[in-house]
């Protein structure tokens, strides 16, 4: 949370995830003056807290800065409270992306269950963290989305975008905009990752009935796209992955995140291995590719990933299924006092 230092400078400091899409405009709209690189302060209100703003909309803040009456210092815990209940109150009227039912998955040669009944819903515009101690099943359920062969599903439904996952092979999953960040990226000898990513750029246009990039074209898309991440242009020089550090490697499996445009992105601890300055690279390049017709699940182990990029939903992983289902406080209880702390919380769910 965002101190209030002197009690009170009235400013909030939205991070990463908060009004960077809101135009000057649209702030001084809401009744919120912009008062420096991602700082904001209400005209007259005291509001202090900076994850109270993340993945807000203006409406919301603007409904709150009037309640306040432009005047009345809030506290940030009683925000907090009154945002949890009024996203109880009011489901999401967003575009489901992704609905899993019941999803049920065996390692295909030994037939030992893994998945033991996933039930998720993630809607446009979301973003979702599932949490979960070691061998809960985390990995297996991304790699079983995107149709890994070491898995077979057993039960259950997947549909994305309407559409049922299980008639699609792996690539096909891939074209349709699901994009999967592996928790080890793979090396690709010989194919440099230049050609390696405008062909898959262009695989996902195809499919989208665009034109494909020529070898020019592609070069200005992506240069770009470098430079959001911090990425030397040399990195497209060389083989995919190849020698890479760790680090190097989870920036370009969101490079690749970047270049795909997908409408669904699962990044498997995309949080390990890197430096702090790397974590935050990779995570406000994240927050710029989330929009509002997209979504993100991210399978993470520490709240750090999520001070940046504020999930909608934290989900518990156990044995093979979600047991329990908050908000990033469930992320902060879980920091605080591990998988003991909450499960009185999983017991009553
Ligand atoms: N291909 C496989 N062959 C054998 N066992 C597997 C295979 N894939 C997964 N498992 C087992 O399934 C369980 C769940 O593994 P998974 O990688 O999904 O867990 P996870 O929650 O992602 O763990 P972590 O947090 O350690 O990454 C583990 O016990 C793992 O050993």
């Amino acid at each position: 949370m965002a101190s209030c230092s002197s009690c009170c400078q009235h400013v909030a400091t939205p991070g990463v995830g908060g009004f960077a899409a809101a135009s000057r405009r649209e702030t001084r709209a809401a009744g919120v003056q912009v008062v420096g690189a991602g700082r904001l302060q209400l005209k007259k209100g005291a509001v202090c807290g900076e994850e109270l703003f993340r993945g807000q909309s203006l409406q919301g803040l603007q409904r709150r800065v009037r309640r306040s009456g432009g005047s009345v210092a809030v506290s940030a815990n009683a925000l907090a409270a009154q945002l949890q209940e009024e996203r109880a109150e009011k489901p999401s009227e967003a575009r489901v992306i992704l609905e899993v039912q019941g999803l049920r998955a065996v390692v295909a040669d030994t037939r030992q269950e893994i998945l033991n009944g996933v039930d998720l819903v993630i809607r446009e515009g979301e973003v979702h963290a599932i949490m979960g101690k070691n061998g809960s099943g985390k990995s297996t359920l991304s790699k079983v989305l995107v149709g890994h062969p070491d898995y077979e599903v057993t039960g259950g439904t997947a549909m994305f975008k309407g559409e049922n996952l299980f008639d699609k092979e792996p690539e096909e999953r891939s074209h349709c905009g699901l994009f999967l960040s592996f928790q080890s990226p793979v090396e690709i000898p010989g194919v440099s990752n230049m050609d390696f990513l405008r062909m898959a750029c262009n695989a996902r246009r195809k499919a989208r009935s665009l034109e494909e990039l020529g070898p020019l074209e592609f070069y200005g898309f992506v240069a770009e796209k470098l430079g959001a991440l911090n990425m030397d242009p040399k990195f497209l020089d060389r083989n995919v992955n190849e020698g890479f550090s760790g680090g190097e490697k989870k920036r370009n499996e969101i490079l690749q995140l970047s270049v795909l445009e997908a409408d669904m992105a699962i990044l498997d601890e995309i949080d390990s291995g890197l430096d702090i300055d790397a974590l935050r690279d990779v995570a406000t390049a994240v927050v710029g590719l989330k929009k509002e017709n997209n979504a993100i699940l991210m399978i993470t182990h520490y709240q750090r990933l999520l001070d940046y990029i504020t999930p909608t939903y934290v989900h518990i992983m156990e044995e093979g299924r979600i047991v329990k289902t908050g908000d990033m406080s469930l992320a902060s209880q879980l920091e605080a006092g591990g998988y003991n702390a909450v499960q009185n919380l999983i017991a009553k769910n």
